[in-house]
């Protein structure tokens, strides 16, 4: 801060009197010290962001958004504000927290910076006011700008990967739960769907907290089978739906737009309802009996070659698949594949994990 004094300044012989800092100047000049370190926190974030849209995602819409917002920070950024400079005078410029020394994946590495921009944004809704008549107002904007770009981007990875996702593992009630998803995602996995249609609540929710935190610790998709309401409670990436379950309209209610929802369908008919309902993948099957699902008559590979002909979205053959019947899956259209028994009761499930997806690389994606 600028010392407040009452130098004499010689002027002709004649000494003039230097009028001290009033109180007002010295509040005005730490105000603008604050919005100068804010604004530029704000920059400096979201350029960080965008260059993950640009270059991480080729999403040229979300780098543009960014790339609005710098300019539209910059635009409060005025000379008194950086005048105001005083970094060596700063006490805060060194100091750091541990976690911004390390970042364990991109996904953190965003949300911080989501964070820090938004944390900078609140400071210049605040201190703005006292400066501007609409400071306050347009940071306040921009922040929502923010949150609103942060879900678009999640919901963009969230697409983006499930559009990658060549095999879905689906679980089942087992003593070693953790440790074969674990080994599944050694092997490649990025998309699982937690499916225990016994337990109790509790049970359910500790297991989902645990799977989700493990799927996310490898960059893989996290889904719920049946449970809107427990996807909600442990921030699940998305929910999967029969056709006795919630309808999916009631689903993206709850759920937002930047959740993925998936829908089983054995015909047809459900296939279409499905895809005008909006769900963002379809299961398709079961392509042969399965004792995981008692009961439900087999579709054979016949619906699994209408789907490769009319699917429009990412659809994934299920029921009854096997490293040994992959092939003729594959053979019969299917890009994506989802397993219960073949990687929950497999000896070795990262192994059985990579020959999946190895079968599964060797054609080319179209949904
Ligand atoms: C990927 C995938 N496809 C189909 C199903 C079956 O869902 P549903 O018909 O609701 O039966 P349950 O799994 O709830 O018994 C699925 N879970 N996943
Ligand atoms: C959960 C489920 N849904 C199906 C459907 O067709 O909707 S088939 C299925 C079970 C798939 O288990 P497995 O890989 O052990 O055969
Ligand atoms: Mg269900």
């Amino acid at each position: 801060m600028k010392e407040a004094g009452c130098d004499d300044e010689s002027t002709n012989g004649v000494v003039v009197m230097v009028e001290p800092y009033s109180q007002t100047e010295q509040i005005q000049h730490v105000i603008y010290r604050i919005l100068d370190a804010n604004l530029d926190r704000a920059r400096e974030g979201l350029r960080i962001i965008e260059e993950w849209c640009r270059f991480g995602l080729n999403n040229a819409q979300l780098a543009l958004e960014c790339k609005h917002l710098r300019q539209e920070i910059a635009n409060w950024h005025t000379p008194q504000m950086r005048a105001a400079r005083d970094t060596l005078g700063d006490a805060g410029t060194e100091l750091s927290h541990p976690q911004e020394e390390q970042r364990a994946n991109i996904k953190s590495l965003l949300q911080a910076n989501f964070g820090r921009v938004q944390e900078a944004m609140r400071v210049l809704e605040e201190y703005g006011k006292l400066t501007h008549p609409n400071m306050g107002k347009a940071f306040k904007q921009m922040r929502y700008r923010v949150y609103t770009l942060e879900s678009t981007l999640l919901g963009y990875q969230r697409h983006q990967l499930l559009l990658r996702s060549r095999l879905y593992l689906v679980t089942s009630q087992s003593e070693n739960l953790l440790s074969t998803v674990e080994a599944a995602l050694k092997g490649g996995l990025t998309l699982l769907q937690y499916r225990d249609k016994t337990a109790d609540d509790t049970v359910r929710l500790e297991q989902a907290m645990k799977l989700r935190q493990l799927c996310h610790s490898y960059g893989a998709l996290f889904i719920m089978n049946d449970r809107v309401d427990l996807a909600l409670a442990v921030d699940a990436d998305g929910v999967h739906l029969g056709q006795q379950d919630m309808p999916i309209a009631i689903a993206r209610q709850l759920l937002g737009p930047q959740r993925l929802i998936g829908r089983s369908t054995t015909n047809s008919k459900e296939m279409q309802g499905a895809i005008a309902d909006g769900a963002d993948y379809i299961g398709v099957g079961p392509v042969y009996e399965t004792p995981t699902k008692v009961g439900k008559a087999a579709t054979g590979v016949e619906y699994v070659s209408y789907a490769a002909k009319n699917c429009p979205i990412p659809w994934f053959a299920i029921g009854g698949i096997d490293p040994n019947n992959i092939n003729e899956v594959i053979d019969a259209g299917a890009q994506r594949v989802a397993v219960v028994r073949s990687l929950m009761e497999a000896e070795q499930p990262t192994l059985v994990t990579q020959y999946f997806l190895s079968q599964l690389y060797r054609v080319k994606a179209n949904a």
